[in-house]
């Protein structure tokens, strides 16, 4: 690999200071820094309403941050919002895709939505990877919650994205299910994707590289697991849903002694 290559690839995938946005007056992300090495893992965990969601769509630019400046991918995420989006794949909380359609059919459109060019590779392409391929003509609408999760995960790859922003993509989805769906993460990542994906489940939490705490807009701990554990103040007995609750309820008291 050349000199540039390597440069290139050890640069963080995201690298942004002081991400904020006021919804109606309230201040729901409060100067976020982020920092994400390429190809790693990284858990975004905070208790409902936290900002996970808003912090990652204003990552891909699909929500325009009051204030912060930084890069994804090497690109200005403000300036080169555009750009951007073409090089991050975003899986939502909902499933998004046509319940009425095929897998093969909604992967299709996906792939027309962002006009790529050879659509009938990239679609057998991501069948095979998400282990869909003998399941191209079933229903979306007639699959498990695990196979949704997983068409939906083939359909933001379809554009050979860089980075993942991926909303609690295994809500709801049993066990089994969720731990293929992370043995796929992995496998994504050992080919250099880069991974932020926001989870409740503490069992996901532990299989990511790092992890970034947040509440009330506000990142409380950030680092390997250890970091995590050392910040909340946990001791060797204790793990990660310790450390969480632990976290969460400092953020309250700060919170409640600020308001
Ligand atoms: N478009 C919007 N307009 C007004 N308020 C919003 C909007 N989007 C999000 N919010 C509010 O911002 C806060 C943060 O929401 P966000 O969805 O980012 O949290 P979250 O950490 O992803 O929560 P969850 O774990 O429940 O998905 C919430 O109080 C939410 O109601």
């Amino acid at each position: 690999m050349s000199p540039a290559a390597t440069a290139a690839s050890s640069a963080p995938a995201i690298s942004v200071r002081g991400l904020t946005k006021t919804f109606g007056g309230r201040r729901v992300v409060n100067q976020i820094d982020l920092q994400v090495g390429a190809g790693r893992i990284v858990g975004f965990l905070g208790p409902n309403g936290s900002g996970k969601t808003t912090t990652m769509r204003m990552l891909c630019g699909l929500l325009t941050p009051d204030a912060g400046e930084g890069q994804c991918l090497g690109l200005d995420f403000r300036r080169d919002a555009v750009q951007l989006r073409r090089q991050v794949g975003y899986m939502t909380q909902k499933f998004g895709l046509y319940e009425d359609l095929t897998i093969r059919e909604n992967l299709e459109f996906v792939a027309r939505l962002y006009e790529l060019p050879d659509r009938r590779t990239r679609v057998d392409e991501a069948l095979h990877r998400l282990g869909l391929a003998t399941r191209g003509g079933q229903l979306a609408g007639a699959l498990s919650g695990g196979w949704k999760q997983r068409l939906a995960l083939a359909a933001s790859l379809l554009h050979r994205p860089r980075l993942l922003l991926l909303d609690e993509p295994t809500a709801g989805v049993d066990p089994k299910a969720r731990r293929e769906f992370w043995d796929q993460l992995h496998q994504l990542a050992r080919e250099g994707m880069t991974v932020l994906v926001a989870t409740h489940y503490m069992d996901e939490a532990a299989r990511c590289d790092e992890l970034v705490f947040i509440a009330y807009g506000e990142v409380l701990a950030q680092g390997d697991q250890q970091a995590v554990l050392s910040a909340a103040g946990c001791g060797a007995d204790e793990d990660l849903e310790q450390a969480f609750v632990r976290l969460i309820a400092r953020a309250t008291d700060n919170f409640a002694g600020a308001a």
